[in-house]
């Protein structure tokens, strides 16, 4: 390797001219970007732990073989659990670890779906059987629902969950190929039991999916149990990515399980073989589903900050033409057209993460309202988890590759972070929910809302984030029929959906800046970036604006003007307003997006250490390059 000195890798800040420019408080953002000075104290806490521990180093996730790659991840996984344990961490520490760590697990799925859904779906008795064993990870579960024949049509599911009142045992079969459970995270390689989802039939009758508590190998030498036929369903996209996740198949043949494995909050299954559906309505068999989008709404600022956290450095540190009499070019962040692209994804991580933590409210309200046998608003939630997940999880994936085009030619390469980054999260437009089968679903909640506008028969006024419709003269006029026709206007109904959800999210953000926020200059900030995301989205749709008479052309052209006002206010604070996300170099794993901005000798060294470079002549020379070039290629063996 060609000498880099030590001076240029150790110790110089060169972004602190950057960061000498901006106007605001940076520490007092970073509480607001935490939530509260508590979560910026954990958070802060947990991640330099994290950095600082070389078990949980990631810089070679993307040359590891698969093999090596998941057993590294388990590895992790037990390693993780230990320093919870060992440190006594409290459930917010230790979700924060996760978070830090930074890599896809079956323990998300124990934890993030196969917990809640017992929690949500299950009795007290049976809360109480399997929640202390889940806990101390003492049984490790996933949420098998996906088949390899069904996956949004949820009522389309083949496998069956027959009664039989002799034995008081449900059969658990997969009629078909197609039944195989597939998808299912953890499920390949890794978990103990299953949260599987199957028809019930009792009696010869059918009454729709239900969950069962279903064990999968034994508890002794992991085997599979008698009937589980199952393993992983392979390779997925990208280098290391999600493919540390066990992702699996799974096939039952004719499994026997105690009747009191299925989960009977919603409906029971009584040893004569009757069937009882309580007063909860059976939309909440879907509710761990309601909650897991949620999450993913409150992570999709997490990934696409971190993106943008890594394009803003680097378009500060990269320079290209504009040298006047032999002086520095012009750094790239500079140019409008990288402004323009640029800062209204900087906006998009803060309104998103002001929408997540409202949809964290939202949801606690709804589960809050359930557990008082209040279900009036569920339909709204479960419209704007599904609305919201599809329209921040569609951004941010989208948001990343153009951070990644951002950041020219190195954003390409595996060491920006971002080709990883990107790999990573974009399955999370068609996990939990395809995004537009979840618009559909917001379009078939507001039609309904609609045709129920002023109905003599509906005594009902629309609330909370529908209570918008009733100021809509138009909404008034088309109310009656909007249900017939959907399916051919379907693509118009989910603009119309996704319409819906910028408004709430643009709304949450005005509401959030009518908070008290202290801190010199944070509130200013705040309001800059909520207009950008306001006024871009305007800029972007403005044809529909304009076909609807909504605005005229010379309020079209007063927001163009006033976008490129606001890039300029937020030129000098760019680099602060990621500052206040408070990533790791670690969390970051970007040498575009390091801290200190000392860019290029991080990259010329980090080529030298690639596998590839271990040897200067590549193995393969003797075999096909030396032939190649004394053109013995004809008579060598290949
Ligand atoms: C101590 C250590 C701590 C460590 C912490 C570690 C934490 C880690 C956390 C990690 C977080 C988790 C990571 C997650 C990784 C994700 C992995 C992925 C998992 C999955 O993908 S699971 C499978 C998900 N599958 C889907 O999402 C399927 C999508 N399809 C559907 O949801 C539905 O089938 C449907 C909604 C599209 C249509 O359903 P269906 O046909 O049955 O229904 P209808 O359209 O006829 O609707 C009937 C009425 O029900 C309403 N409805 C529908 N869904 C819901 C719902 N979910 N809730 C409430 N109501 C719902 C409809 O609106 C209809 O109502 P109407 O009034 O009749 O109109
Ligand atoms: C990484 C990953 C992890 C996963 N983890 C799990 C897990 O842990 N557990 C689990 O059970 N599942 C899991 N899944 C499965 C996941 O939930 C499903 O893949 C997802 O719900 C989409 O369903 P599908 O694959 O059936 O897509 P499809 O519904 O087949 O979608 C294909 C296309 O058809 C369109 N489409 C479908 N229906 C309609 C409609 N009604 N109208 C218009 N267009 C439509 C969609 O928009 C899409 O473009 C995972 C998937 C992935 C990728």
């Amino acid at each position: 390797m060609e000498g880099v000195g030590e001076e240029e890798m150790e110790g110089v800040d060169h972004l602190a001219h950057e960061r000498n420019k901006s106007e605001f408080d940076v520490d007092a953002m970073k509480i607001v970007w935490a939530g509260s000075p508590h979560a910026f104290d954990v958070s802060d806490r947990i991640s330099k732990l994290v950095a600082s521990d070389p078990g949980f180093r990631k810089d070679n996730r993307s040359t590891l073989s698969r093999k090596e790659l998941f057993k590294n991840t388990l590895r992790k996984a037990a390693y993780a659990w230990k320093t919870i344990v060992d440190l006594r961490l409290s459930e917010e520490e230790a979700a924060k670890l996760r978070f830090y760590v930074d890599e896809p697990a079956f323990t998300d799925l124990h934890w993030g779906m196969f917990i809640p859904a017992i929690k949500g779906q299950g009795t007290e008795e049976q809360q109480q059987k399997w929640l202390p064993l889940a806990y101390k990870m003492q049984i490790i579960g996933c949420y098998a629902q996906t088949e390899l024949g069904h996956g949004s049509n949820v009522q389309g599911l083949e496998t069956t969950a027959t009664f039989d009142s002799q034995t008081d045992e449900f059969i658990i079969h997969s009629p078909t190929l197609t039944s195989s459970k597939w998808w299912p995270g953890g499920l390949g390689k890794v978990a103990t039991h299953a949260i599987a989802y199957a028809r019930l039939i009792v009696g010869g009758r059918e009454h729709g999916v239900h969950g069962f508590i279903v064990q999968l190998r034994s508890l002794e030498d992991h085997s599979p149990l008698l009937g589980i036929t199952v393993g992983d369903i392979g390779m997925k996209f990208g280098n290391g990515a999600y493919n540390t996740m066990d992702n699996g198949v799974l096939q039952f043949d004719h499994v026997r399980i105690p009747r009191n494995q299925m989960l009977m909050r919603v409906s029971q299954v009584t040893c004569e073989g009757k069937y009882k559906q309580s007063d909860v309505p059976r939309q909440l068999v879907y509710g761990t589903m309601v909650y897991v989008r949620q999450t993913i709404v409150a992570d999709a600022s997490c990934a696409l900050s971190r993106a943008v956290c890594i394009a803003t450095r680097y378009s500060a540190v990269r320079r290209q033409f504009g040298s006047q009499n032999g002086g520095p070019e012009t750094q790239v962040i500079d140019y409008k057209t990288q402004q323009s692209r640029l800062f209204p994804l900087l906006a998009s991580a803060y309104a998103f993460r002001f929408i997540g933590e409202w949809l964290k409210w939202l949801y606690a309200d709804v589960t809050q309202r359930l557990q008082a046998n209040d279900f009036s608003t569920l339909p709204e939630a479960h419209a704007c988890t599904a609305g919201l997940k599809s329209l921040t999880t569609t951004a941010t994936a989208d948001g990343i590759e153009e951070c990644r085009k951002l950041c020219g030619g190195h954003g390409y390469l595996c060491s920006s972070g971002l080709p990883e980054l990107f790999a990573v999260y974009v399955p999370a437009c068609t996990y939990e929910g395809d995004n537009t089968v979840l618009l559909l679903q917001v379009a078939r909640f507001l039609m309904k809302t609609v045709s129920q506008l002023g109905s003599r028969l509906s005594s009902k006024k629309p609330v909370g984030t529908i209570a918008y419709m009733t100021r809509v003269e138009h909404l008034m006029q088309c109310r009656c029929g909007v249900q017939r026709g959907f399916a051919e206007l379907s693509a118009d109904l989910v603009e119309a959906a996704v319409a819906h959800c910028q408004l709430i999210v643009v709304s949450k953000f005005i509401e959030k800046l009518q908070q008290e926020i202290p801190g010199k200059g944070v509130k200013q900030q705040l309001e800059v970036l909520c207009n950008i995301y306001a006024l871009f989205l305007l800029h972007k749709h403005q044809g529909d604006f304009l076909s609807t008479g909504c605005i005229t052309p010379k309020h079209a052209a007063l927001a163009n003007d006033e976008l490129r006002s606001l890039y300029s206010q937020v030129r000098p604070n760019a680099i602060a307003l990621v500052d206040a996300f408070n990533y790791t170099d670690h969390y970051l794993g970007s040498i575009l997006g390091c801290y200190d901005g000392n860019v290029y000798p991080k990259l010329y060294e980090a080529a030298w250490k690639d596998p590839l470079n271990e040897s200067v002549v590549p193995d393969g020379y003797h075999l096909y390059i030396r032939p190649l070039l004394k053109q013995e290629i004809r008579t060598a063996r290949l």
